[in-house]
């Protein structure tokens, strides 16, 4: 019933029945009492009309009408004429309409006939009267119940009509609201408010399809960037449940975004961060300001953390915000962060260990740059800086300074003997005596090679000074032992004073070498410089003057010394040694002027000349037809000329000599001297092809590792061995060794300095390659050599012949 009540149509019936019935209503209750009341005062009005007529009609009469009959006029049901005393004087009438209940209204008319009076009583009949009452009441109510029905009738007509298009508009409301906004509204209605409904409902429809349309292609191109984006992108609302999540944070988060959507942020991040959300409502601003960017850890659907970096921005719905997450997986970053500050952290600790490494280095080398190594005194430099101070102090405070340059006696021959090892033992020895009987305000300095100089720099009587050298000279004095060995050295010292001798550091250090050597010459232990001394240092220099005018005025000459194969006996080559033929001093040894020439840097250009001439000669013999092996000898110097290697490849050129059939020579010693330098020349020379030989063998104290990487070709067993070994059988043991040592290295052995003939034989027999000596030959000038060559019983294979006169 409430259904149908809710219907358009039923409320238009119903609204039609209630105004109609109210309106019907009205009729009856004010219109038909009105119209009945108009046909009773009708009914009155003609019934006193009629009655005063009708009285006035019987006054005339002159007397009472027997039958009143033939007066009535009109539907009476009664008419009476009485007489009467006159009492009555005014018409008298029932109340109102309808008071008797007999249907007749009575009338009292008073009047006079003929003087008398009367009272005519009338009774009119009211039952016409109130037939037309009812008569109009049910008229009444038929027209109105008519007009209901047919109002009722018309509702139930038009209702339909009405809501007919009602019901389409209300269906393409819902169709609209529903999405389906394809299908266009179109209203045929006659009603022009429903067309205009229908217009508006339209456009509103059109709008919505723009509007979706719109929405539907920035949705897509939104959810295309979501998507695409590298970062994971996740919206939440303010109370933290996850609204989206797009691919990347899928891939991130190892969820599908299924199961996230609808869930609590708190599922994907930390605490730290997700607190953030922790009771949001839509009243309390999230405070975000601080949480961008943040760091915190995220987790997988594994259970895995990782280090996420993560911004959240807030985006101002209608009356809500959302919340966009934008996150990024940032665990290689944080581990290559962690990686950088572990390299950091070890650089710098490296770099503090490094330059504390560098400090400590720094100190060593400005140590190393200020002292001997291998005494650990001060150097010449050092000696030069507190020599200089010395003066200066005592100058400002008038006092003497000696200083000592002292040298050791027969240090040489026991550095030749027992080798470098034990010069070295013996050299800081003494520095330990040195430094044992000088005061701390002294300095002991190492000049280099035996030198040593000594400075005492507060001297207040000249026998200070005496008394000091005489300890210096009686603790060196005292035997060193070595291995049960004890080893006399002596010192010989040479002294000069400030200010009485110089006031200059340099001029100093020149007196008090000049008073050594003299006191090394005339074998005391110390002298004081005096002027007349200079004149013996004056010879030294003079020395090495005439040695450089010797060189410049070609006074060198060679000699060459054959060398003979022991198994073929044949001269299989020669050495050139060098002599100075002084004009004054005459033919001088290599022993006195090699180092000198050493010391002084004229090594470089004698070597110049003995490789030219001797590589001259090599040419001129091979020219003869004779094929000689030249040997040449090198200094340690010469080791460290940086041109050698390509001066004697342009000499060999220049001569048009094969390269093998030169052969060097350089002492065990002088390899000591630098082994890293001499590696790098030897090994250059021996790539050019240059033969190598390493002399004195044996005296050098190198070790074996060192001489096995040399390439050499061939080692010479020095003389002082192969010269004894008849009579010391240490010293056969040693030449047998060294044999058959060069022999596991795959060298050739020669022995210098084989002077008998029994030495000879035991070579051989010891399997000795090469021999060389005065037995066999000693050195000589070529002319000599040549002809001995020629009368020789050693064969050459490459023949000299009387006929071939080799030049010299
Ligand atoms: N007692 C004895 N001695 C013999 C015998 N056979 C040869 N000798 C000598 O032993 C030396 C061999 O030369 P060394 O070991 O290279 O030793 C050479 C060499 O180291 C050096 N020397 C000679 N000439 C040169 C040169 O041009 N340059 C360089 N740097 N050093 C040279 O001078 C050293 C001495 O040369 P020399 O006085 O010519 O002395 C030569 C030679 O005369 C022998 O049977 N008995």
């Amino acid at each position: 019933m409430g259904g149908l009540l809710n219907r358009f149509t039923s409320r238009m019936v119903l609204g039609e029945l209630l105004i109609h019935g109210l309106l019907g209503s009205v009729v009856f209750v004010l219109i038909l009492p009105a119209l009945a009341q108009h046909f009773q005062q009708q009914f009155l009005d003609r019934s006193m009309t009629s009655a005063l007529q009708l009285a006035a009609t019987l006054e005339h009469y002159p007397r009472p009408p027997q039958d009143l009959a033939d007066i009535r006029a009109g539907k009476l049901n009664l008419i009476h004429l009485n007489i009467q005393d006159g009492s009555i004087t005014a018409i008298e009438t029932d109340a109102a309409f309808g008071d008797q209940d007999d249907h007749t209204y009575h009338i009292a008319v008073p009047l006079k006939i003929s003087g008398q009076n009367y009272i005519l009583q009338l009774g009119y009949d009211e039952r016409d009267t109130l037939g037309l009452i009812g008569q109009a009441q049910r008229y009444g109510l038929y027209i109105v119940l008519g007009y209901i029905c047919l109002a009722v009738l018309m509702a139930a007509i038009m209702g339909p009509q009405l809501t007919r298009p009602l019901i389409r508009l209300r269906e393409a409301a819902r169709d609209i609201a529903a999405g389906k906004h394809s299908r266009r509204l179109e209203l045929h209605s006659g009603i022009r408010e429903l067309r205009q409904l229908a217009h508006d409902l339209e456009s509103m429809r059109a709008e919505l399809v723009n509007q979706s349309e719109a929405l539907a292609t920035r949705e897509a191109r939104l959810s295309t960037i979501m998507a695409n984006v590298a970062d994971a992108l996740i919206t939440v609302d303010k109370n933290g449940n996850v609204l989206s999540f797009n691919l990347a944070a899928e891939r991130s988060f190892a969820y599908n975004a299924s199961e996230v959507v609808g869930q609590d942020i708190h599922l994907l991040f930390s605490n730290s961060f997700t607190d953030i959300f922790a009771g949001g409502d839509n009243d309390t601003p999230l405070d975000i300001e601080q949480a961008a960017p943040y760091e915190t850890l995220g987790k997988r659907k594994t259970g895995e953390r990782f280090y996420v970096e993560a911004s959240i921005n807030e985006i101002c719905q209608l009356d809500s915000s959302i919340f966009i997450i934008v996150c990024r997986d940032i665990s290689e970053r944080k581990q290559a962060e962690a990686e950088i500050k572990s390299l950091q952290e070890d650089l710098e600790r490296r770099v503090i260990k490094r330059t504390r490494e560098l400090a400590e280095a720094n100190k060593e080398l400005r140590h190393q740059a200020l002292h001997d190594s291998l005494t650990s005194l001060p150097n010449r430099l050092l000696l030069h800086d507190r020599l200089h101070q010395a003066i200066r102090g005592a100058k400002r405070e008038g006092r003497s300074i000696a200083l000592m340059i002292s040298d050791l006696d027969r240090f040489k021959e026991i550095n030749d003997t027992l080798g470098h090892h034990f010069g070295d033992l013996l050299l800081q020895q003494v520095a330990v005596r040195l430094r044992g009987v000088l005061r701390d305000s002294d300095t002991v300095a190492r000049l280099g090679g035996d030198e040593f100089a000594i400075l005492l720099p507060d001297i207040e009587a000249p026998e200070q000074v005496t008394q000091a050298a005489s300890k210096i000279a009686a603790a060196i004095d005292l035997p060193f032992i070595f291995e049960d060995q004890n080893i006399h050295i002596g010192i010989s010292m040479g002294i000069s004073l400030f200010p009485q001798n110089s006031e200059d550091a340099s001029t100093l250090m020149r007196q008090a070498d000049v008073a050594m050597y003299v006191a090394k010459r005339s074998n005391i232990d110390f002298a004081l410089y005096r002027p007349d001394l200079d004149e013996h240092s004056l010879s030294r220099l003079s020395m090495a003057g005439e040695l450089r005018r010797g060189l410049q005025q070609e006074e060198f000459v060679l000699h060459y010394q054959p060398t003979i194969d022991l198994r073929s006996d044949q001269v299989i080559g020669v050495e050139a040694l060098a002599r100075w033929q002084h004009p004054d001093k005459g033919l001088i040894q290599p022993d006195d002027f090699i180092l000198l020439a050493e010391q002084t840097g004229h090594i470089r250009e004698l070597t110049a000349y003995v490789l030219r001439e001797a590589l001259r000669q090599a040419q001129l013999w091979n020219s003869a037809g004779l094929r000689l092996r030249i040997s040449v000898n090198l200094s340690a110097r010469s080791l460290h000329d940086t041109e050698l290697c390509q001066h004697i490849g342009e000499l060999l050129q220049h001569w048009q000599l094969e390269a093998e059939q030169l052969q060097l020579e350089i002492t065990e010693r002088a390899l000591m001297y630098d082994p890293m330098q001499a590696m790098q020349t030897l090994s250059q020379l021996h790539d050019m092809g240059v033969k190598l030989s390493i002399d004195d063998f044996g005296t050098g104290y190198s070790s074996m590792a060192y001489l096995k990487q040399l390439p050499v070709n061939e080692i010479k067993v020095d003389q002082s061995f192969v010269q004894a070994m008849l009579e010391h059988n240490e010293d056969k043991v040693i030449v047998r060794s060294t044999i058959d040592l060069a022999h596991n290295m795959g060298h050739q052995v020669i022995a210098e300095g084989v002077d008998n003939e029994a030495t000879l034989e035991l070579l051989r027999e010891m399997g000795c390659d090469l021999a060389q000596g005065f037995h066999i030959h000693p050195p000589a000038r070529a002319t000599d050599l040549r002809q001995w060559l020629l009368h020789t019983g050693w064969r050459n294979e490459a023949g000299l012949s009387s006929e071939q006169q080799p030049g010299a």
